[in-house]
C-alpha cells in the first residue's frame, strides 16, 4: 500500500523535530554462509519528543531497525541518522531496552540503577542519591539492596526504565517493553511510561509490540511495517484521542478503536475479514 506519510519528511538535521530519520534503508544477514534480507528500502521518521511504535508481523524486521538506530549493526544501504548526525558506531546516545532484562544479577537494584552514572564517575554519593530519587518514583523504594532475581518481572522491567533515564539521553528504544507482564501490570506499566518516563522528561520513544492495542493507546503514531523483509508500509498518526491518561476508558472510545481496527487490517488482513464473515471482532 502506498501511504503519503510515508518516508521522511525532515532531513534529519532538526529543525522540525525528527530525531531519528532513517532513508533508504536495507539490511541482510549472513548465517553460514546463507543470506536472508531483513529490511528492503526502509523510511521512518521519529519526531523528537514523541512517542513512535514500531508494529508488524514476527520477523518483518522491527528488533533490526532498532539495532540500526543503536549502531550495534550497519545497514547495507541508505542512512540512519540520530539527532541529525549518522549512526556510524555504536550510539551513545540512546538508551536500549531489550527483550527480556539485561540486568547485571551480581548488582544490586541499586547497583544496576546507577550504573550509568558510575560508567560517568559521579561520585558514590550523588549517584546513589539519585538512584534511590528514581526508583522512589517507580515505586521501588525499600528494594535497593535487593538482586534482580528477587524481583517480580514487572519490577526488573522499572529497573531498567529507571536506570535507562539515569542514563541522561533523549531517546529510548523500547523492545516489546511489556510483552511479558500480566494484563494488570501491562497497564500499570503503560501508565508509568506515559506519565513518568514521557511527559515528565519530554524523552523520545521508539518501541516496539506486537500488541495494536498498546501501540495505540501509547504512541502518538504507529509505523507498520510489511512481513519481512520489511519495510513501511503505512503511518497511523494517533493525534486524535485527547488525554491519554485515563488508558482504560480511552481503549473504548470510538477514534481508538478504528485506529486499531486499521492497524489489524494491515498487520493481519485475512483476521479481519475472517472475522468480518463471522461478525467477530479480531
Ligand atoms: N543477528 C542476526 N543474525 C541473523 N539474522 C538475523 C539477526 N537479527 C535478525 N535476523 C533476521 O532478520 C529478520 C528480522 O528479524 P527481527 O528480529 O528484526 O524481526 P522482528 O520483527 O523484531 O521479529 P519479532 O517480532 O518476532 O521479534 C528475521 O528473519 C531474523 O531471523
Amino acid at each position: 500500500m502506498n501511504d503519503p506519510t510515508v518516508g521522511p519528511s525532515h532531513d534529519g538535521a532538526g529543525p522540525s523535530g525528527s530525531a531519528v530519520v532513517i532513508d533508504g534503508v536495507s539490511k541482510q544477514f549472513t548465517v553460514h554462509g546463507r543470506t536472508s534480507q531483513a529490511l528492503v528500502d526502509v523510511a521512518l521518521d521519529a519526531p523528537r519528543g514523541e512517542i513512535t511504535s514500531l508494529v508488524g508481523p514476527s520477523g518483518c524486521g522491527k528488533s533490526t531497525v532498532l539495532n540500526l538506530i543503536a549502531g550495534t549493526i550497519e545497514p547495507e544501504t541508505g542512512s540512519v541518522r540520530h539527532n541529525g548526525a549518522p549512526v556510524v558506531a555504536i550510539n551513545h546516545d540512546v538508551a536500549y531496552l531489550p527483550q527480556g532484562d539485561d540486568l547485571f544479577p551480581w548488582r544490586t537494584v541499586m547497583d544496576n540503577v546507577a550504573l550509568p552514572l558510575e560508567l560517568r564517575r559521579v561520585s558514590r554519593a550523588a549517584r546513589h542519591r539519585q538512584a534511590r530519587e528514581i526508583l522512589a518514583l517507580f515505586g521501588l523504594a525499600g528494594r535497593e539492596s535487593s538482586y534482580p532475581a528477587q524481583l517480580s518481572g514487572g519490577m526488573r522491567k522499572r529497573v531498567q526504565i529507571a536506570r535507562a533515564l539515569l542514563s541522561g539521553v533523549d531517546t529510548l528504544l523500547m523492545d516489546e517493553p511489556f510483552g511479558a507482564l500480566d494484563a494488570q501490570l501491562k497497564v500499570r506499566m503503560q501508565i508509568d511510561l506515559l506519565e513518568r518516563v514521557h511527559r515528565q522528561t519530554g524523552n523520545t520513544i521508539l518501541f516496539v509490540t506486537h500488541d495494536l492495542a498498546e501501540a495505540v493507546a501509547l504512541g502518538d503514531r504507529v509505523v507498520v511495517f510489511s512481513p519481512g523483509p520489511g519495510h513501511v508500509i503505512h503511518v497511523e498518526n494517533i493525534d486524535d484521542l485527547g488525554d491519554r491518561s485515563d488508558l482504560l476508558s480511552l481503549t473504548e472510545s470510538p477514534e481508538f478503536q478504528r485506529h486499531v481496527r486499521t492497524l489489524w487490517s494491515l498487520v493481519a488482513p485475512e483476521l479481519v475479514h475472517r472475522s468480518a464473515a463471522s461478525g467477530a471482532t479480531p
